[in-house]
């Protein structure tokens, strides 16, 4: 499998008027073609940070970044901003959590998902609207010619969700990210658009990068997985090596916070990690995670670990992984 986006060391930090704020902290990974990978952690973890730097959708004037983005070989953190329009919606396509953030509420929606072909391709209005009448069935749209009509407050969570989809499938992106696309939906919705997407990656072949707290959405579509904490990855790989082998204690209490595939109803309340993220411009001295963790010991209030092999594809940075492996 060839990669087609690669991030390295890629670092975030806002400027406040106390100072800077790193909030994300020398992050790599990479995505292959085909590959869905996920994004997970609490809120605050700096995902959606890391997804937006992707896109260079963050404010230049108070944002610096730093590290590699390489989509099929180009740096994307080095391209005039002109080029990197053509890439944002084209090449790579963007879903985010509020879909009425992103759409204009004063467009009707077939003009909407048209602009969005009209800006990247070369074609006639009516082409145009032919193909996103086309978009808006593969989307699920119940009769998408009168939705062509309505604007987006006449539509349902669900439903403008769909619209994104089809906004960010207009130009067949290679790469789709797409942040907590289910989150404001109810669960019911979630699910139809989790079908959406599957059967959007097995149909249309790009390559993913979700990002999500919900370890459910993780286990129905993602190939591999990288779990961020505090702004640093903590652990990766595949999603069978993450759900039956996590190294890092983080990504344990993660696992036993969400509901299994196996669990049933009467095995209790889901347990919560106890205690917080700790603030992005606090001083950090060792390990992030030890002051919430069952397996810490002085050693990890010290040193900060670094990410080391546990299999050929499995990373995690944890003084007591092979504890942890064990538990
Ligand atoms: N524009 C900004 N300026 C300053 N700080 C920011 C900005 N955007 C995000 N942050 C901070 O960066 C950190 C990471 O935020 P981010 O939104 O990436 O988290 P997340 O993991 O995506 O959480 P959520 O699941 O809630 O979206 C947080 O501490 C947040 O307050």
């Amino acid at each position: 499998m060839s990669v087609i986006l690669e991030v390295h060391d890629l670092d975030v930090s806002f400027t406040a008027p106390a100072g800077s704020v790193r909030v994300v902290r020398g992050v790599s990974f990479s995505v292959g073609t085909a590959e869905t990978v996920a994004i997970v952690g609490e809120s605050g973890s700096g995902k959606s940070v890391t997804a937006l730097s992707l896109m260079r959708l963050h404010d230049p004037d108070k944002t610096r970044i730093s590290g590699s983005v390489k989509f099929k070989g180009t740096e994307l953190l080095e391209v005039p901003e002109i080029r990197m329009r053509s890439v944002r919606g084209n090449a790579i396509g963007m879903i985010f959590q509020e879909p009425m953030s992103s759409l204009n509420p004063l467009m009707q929606i077939g003009d909407q998902i048209a602009e969005a072909i009209l800006l990247h391709r070369d074609k006639s209005r009516t082409e145009a609207r032919r193909r996103a009448l086309g978009l808006l069935i593969q989307v699920g749209i119940a009769d998408p010619e009168r939705r062509m009509r309505e604007y987006p407050h006449q539509l349902s969570g669900g439903m403008r969700q769909r619209v994104m989809i089809a906004m960010a499938l207009a130009c067949d992106p290679e790469v789709l990210i797409a942040d907590e696309p289910t989150t404001a939906l109810d669960v019911t919705v979630q699910a139809q658009i989790l079908d959406l997407m599957r059967e959007l990656k097995t149909r249309t072949g790009s390559s993913i990068v979700i990002i999500t707290h919900d370890l459910g959405v993780v286990a129905e579509l993602a190939d591999r997985v990288v779990i961020m904490y505090a702004g640093t990855k903590v652990e990766e790989g595949t999603t069978e090596e993450i759900f039956s082998r996590p190294a890092h204690p983080y990504t344990i209490g993660l696992l036993g916070a969400i509901p299994s595939l196996t669990r049933n109803r009467n095995d209790g309340p889901l347990t919560e990690i106890p205690g917080q993220v700790p603030p992005a411009n606090q001083a950090r001295v060792g390990c992030s995670f030890a002051a919430r963790c069952s397996f810490s010991s002085s050693i990890c209030f010290e040193i900060e670990p670094k990410l080391e092999q546990v299999s050929s594809s499995h990373v995690a940075a944890c003084h007591h992984k092979s504890e942890a492996l064990l538990a």
